[in-house]
């Protein structure tokens, strides 16, 4: 077996081949990878060691393209993430489901068959010392079995190459030299195997080993080979030696590590993997489990996504915008040409006769519409403490000269007498502290237009919400500061939007503001179609679907850029 110096070209057989590999995580933070270069042969065990912090994990991101590189060449033999297991160092189970469903869906994703997900777990849970049956909850397993949960899903599917962060961690000795047998298995098989580990004795099993320290390779060889090199009876020491060594020359060379010149303008390989996708039912079926057992386990949670919108929307309704049905009013009809208040019992005439009082003909038209009841009352002073003890809404009031003062006012126009005013006039008043205590039971908003367009554009809506929520997870990343940054943003835009108040009543400045909002146009959208049944022609109400989709185009967008931004692959 021979090894291959910085520089050298690839040679064919090798499984991963990096090359002069720079990575920091942000602008201005300093290189995490300082110009490694490592080798992986097909059909090996390769043990990444290194002290915490020296970038194990980050050289491991680049390979199986979570992270892109800076500087540098990344060529791996497969190009399929469906051949690659990867068990990375934070575990990623879903802590309210249980072993077997978590096997399940990563089984599905991919693309495994309900009984092959079986036979190879409980096979493996035998292996890892797992639950056969998988009904404990991945939240209810301490960290070590969590963590072997996670190498049971890695090696799940059975791929070509395995990418193990740390998989002995929180495992003991019989439990390690098991997994550690196991791997060995695997690469008499056809697999490639890369592992990290913080215990560096247990990585004399491996093939090859590469000792890492503060972003830089220190030794690639093979563990016999190098406790020779530097007569060292444990790779422990020969560790310390080498991490001498390297603090030493560095002190000595006080060498810039910023890549060198002839690295900056080589291109950039980066992992094959990293923009590997690939979409298909297995997977999409897999995705549709995990929602299923979501909402299984959080009903309350979905409960309060699900009803509290219709909750919210049937109470503004009650509350909002209806006529009070019905209104009880007191009706105090003191137009008698100087007799007693006359009832209206008589039926009214019609027309331009006007042979009885007009103020019959006004409650006629009244009662006619049907949501009005009126009480009759002799005076004001009996009808206003009936609204006191809350029997009646208000009071309606006719002068005694109503009808007369009514004709006298509309044949003078504007030299009608103060007096004809005032006795030509209906004197209304509510009891408001009723209205504000009473919720109203029925509500029917007008409904004209195409019922599909309106679901469309509500859709859309959703659609973009859910982009701007996504975009507002990746700018802030903690979910709690999401949390308030999406409320901080909701309330400015539904305020501005017209949703609550008409956009017209705001100062000229606001609306112009307010018409940049995402869901303004699609608001007067939604009102064009519902109250004025406009069609899908109309201005009004296509723009709604023209800012909808933009918006949610945009926010696609800046999102992706942000996740460029956040050191990710997209
Ligand atoms: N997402 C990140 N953003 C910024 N810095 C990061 C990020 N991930 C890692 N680092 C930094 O990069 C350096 C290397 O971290 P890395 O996780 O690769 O080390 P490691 O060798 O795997 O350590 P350990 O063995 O403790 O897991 C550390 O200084 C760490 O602070």
């Amino acid at each position: 077996m021979y090894y291959y110096t910085h520089g050298d070209p690839v040679p064919p057989e090798a499984a991963i081949s990096v090359r002069n590999v720079y990575k920091r995580h942000s602008k201005n933070a300093p290189y995490v990878l300082k110009g490694i270069n490592l080798t992986v042969e097909r059909n090996t065990i390769y043990g990444l060691l290194g002290a915490s912090g020296c970038g194990k994990t980050t050289l491991l991101s680049c390979l199986v393209g979570r992270h892109l590189i800076d500087f540098g060449q990344i060529r791996v033999f497969i190009q399929n993430k469906k051949q690659l297991g990867h068990m990375p160092q934070q575990v990623a189970l879903y802590t309210e489901f249980s072993i077997g469903e978590v096997v399940r869906y990563f089984g599905y994703l991919y693309e495994m068959t309900a009984q092959d997900i079986d036979k190879t777990y409980r096979a493996l849970s035998k292996l890892l010392s797992l639950p056969e049956d998988g009904k404990v909850l991945c939240g209810e397993l301490s960290g070590g079995q969590q963590r072997r949960v996670s190498l049971a899903i890695t090696l799940l599917h059975n791929p070509d190459l395995l990418i193990l962060d740390e998989p002995t961690a929180g495992t003991d000795p019989v439990l390690s030299s098991t997994i550690w047998n196991h791997l060995l298995g695997l690469t008499a098989q056809g697999k490639t195997v890369i592992v990290t580990t913080h215990y560096i004795e247990e990585a004399r099993q491996a093939d090859v080993i590469g000792l890492m320290r503060e972003g830089v390779l220190l030794e690639e060889s093979e563990p016999q080979s190098l406790l020779l090199r530097y007569s060292c009876s444990s790779l422990e020491e020969a560790f310390l030696y080498l991490c001498f060594r390297h603090s030493k020359e560095k002190a000595e060379s006080k060498k810039n590590e910023d890549p060198p010149l002839t690295v900056q303008c080589s291109p950039v390989l980066h992992s094959p993997l990293v923009s590997n996708e690939y979409i298909s039912w297995s997977r999409f079926k897999a995705q549709l489990l995990k929602q299923f057992i979501w909402i299984k386990r959080n009903l309350l949670v979905m409960s309060y996504v699900v009803f509290l919108p219709l909750i919210c929307m049937y109470v503004f309704n009650c509350a909002v915008g209806l006529f009070p049905s019905p209104l009880r009013l007191a009706l105090i009809n003191e137009e008698t040409n100087g007799l007693p208040p006359v009832s209206c019992s008589q039926s009214v005439d019609t027309g331009c006769n006007l042979t009885g009082p007009m103020s019959c003909r006004y409650m006629q038209k009244i009662e006619k519409i049907g949501k009005v009841e009126l009480v009759q009352f002799n005076n004001m002073a009996e009808a206003r403490e009936a609204v006191g003890h809350g029997k009646l809404w208000g009071t309606m009031q006719f002068t005694p000269n109503f009808t007369q003062s009514f004709l006298n006012r509309y044949e003078m126009g504007r030299d009608t007498e103060p007096l004809d005013i005032y006795h030509s006039n209906v004197y209304l008043s509510l009891d408001m502290t009723v209205v504000e205590y009473i919720q109203y039971v029925l509500y029917d908003h007008p409904f004209h237009g195409d019922p599909w367009i309106t679901f469309l554009l509500v859709y859309l809506q959703g659609i973009c919400g859910t982009m701007f929520g996504i975009l507002i997870c990746f700018i802030t990343k903690q979910e709690q500061l999401a949390g308030f940054g999406i409320m901080a943003a909701s309330i400015p835009i539904m305020t501005l939007s017209g949703l609550i108040w008409p956009v017209q009543a705001q100062p000229d400045y606001l609306r112009y503001f307010s018409q940049m909002l995402p869901i303004t146009c699609s608001i007067d959208a939604v009102r064009g179609l519902t109250i004025r049944g406009y069609p899908f022609s109309h201005p009004m109400v296509y723009m709604g679907f023209v800012s909808s989709i933009c918006w949610s185009f945009v926010l696609v967008l800046w999102s992706y850029i942000q996740v460029k931004r956040n050191d990710g692959a997209p």
